[in-house]
C-alpha cells in the first residue's frame, strides 16, 4: 500500500521520513480561509480533510492542518512581515495553544483526528520582534513562528507534543495509519 502525504510543508515529510516511512509527497492547494464563528477544532480538522480531498491517488492519502488559537482566535500563516510583526506581538508574554488536524483517506474510509498542545512565549520586545521577522522564518509558520528555528530563544514552555507543533503529531498519526494496515517501523523490525 502507498502512503501520499498531501502536503507542500517540508516539515511534515521530514518528521515522517525520519522515521523511515516510504511515502509520496503532492501538494494540497486548498481555500485555509476561516470560516465565520468557526472553532479552532473544527477549522483544522475541516481544512485537513480538504487537503487530503484535494489528492487522489491510490493506497491512503495522508494531510494536516496546523493553526495557533489565542484566546479562540485562529492565526494562520502571516500574509506578509507587517501581518507577522502583529501576530508576534499579541502572543509575547502569554500562553497560547497549536492545534493540528489530520487527516487520512483511503480504501474506503475516513479518520480524522485533532490534537492539543501549550505553548507560551516570553515577553518580546520591539527590537526582538523586527529581528526575528527579517530572519524570514515566520513567513510559512501559523503564527509567525517555528518553535523548531531560532524561535526556541523565545519559548519558554510546551505541554504536550512537540512534533504537533511543528506541524504533525507522530505518536496520533502513526496510530491512525496503523489502522489502514502500515506497519511501523518498530513492527517491521519485529517481524524481521
Ligand atoms: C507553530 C508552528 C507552526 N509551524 C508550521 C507547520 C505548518 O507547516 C505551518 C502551518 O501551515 P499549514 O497550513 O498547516 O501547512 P503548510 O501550508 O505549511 O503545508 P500544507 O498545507 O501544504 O501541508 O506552520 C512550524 O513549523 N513550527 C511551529 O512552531
Amino acid at each position: 500500500m502507498t502512503l501520499t502525504l498531501a502536503s507542500q510543508s517540508p516539515r511534515r515529510r521530514e518528521l515522517l521520513a525520519r522515521l523511515g516511512l516510504a511515502l509520496d509527497v503532492r501538494p494540497a492547494d486548498v481555500d485555509e480561509g476561516t470560516r465565520p464563528g468557526e472553532e479552532a477544532r473544527a477549522y483544522v480538522l475541516r481544512v485537513a480533510e480538504a487537503k487530503a480531498r484535494a489528492v487522489d491517488a491510490p493506497g491512503v492519502v495522508l494531510a494536516a492542518d496546523t493553526a495557533v488559537v489565542l484566546d479562540g482566535r485562529i492565526l494562520g500563516k502571516p500574509r506578509d512581515d507587517a501581518e507577522a510583526a502583529a501576530m508576534l506581538r499579541a502572543l509575547s508574554g502569554r500562553a497560547h495553544e497549536v492545534m493540528t488536524g489530520v487527516c487520512a483517506r483511503g480504501a474506503g474510509r475516513q479518520e480524522l483526528v485533532a490534537v492539543t498542545s501549550a505553548v507560551e512565549l516570553a515577553a518580546l520586545s520591539e527590537r526582538q520582534i523586527a529581528w526575528y521577522v527579517a530572519t524570514g522564518e515566520p513567513r510559512d509558520k501559523a503564527g509567525a513562528y517555528a518553535v523548531q528555528g531560532v524561535a526556541s530563544a523565545f519559548v519558554t514552555a510546551v505541554r504536550g507534543s512537540v512534533s504537533n507543533v511543528i506541524g504533525l503529531p507522530l505518536a496520533e498519526t502513526l496510530e491512525l495509519l496503523r489502522g489502514f494496515g502500515f506497519p511501523l517501523p518498530w513492527d517491521r523490525e519485529a517481524a524481521g
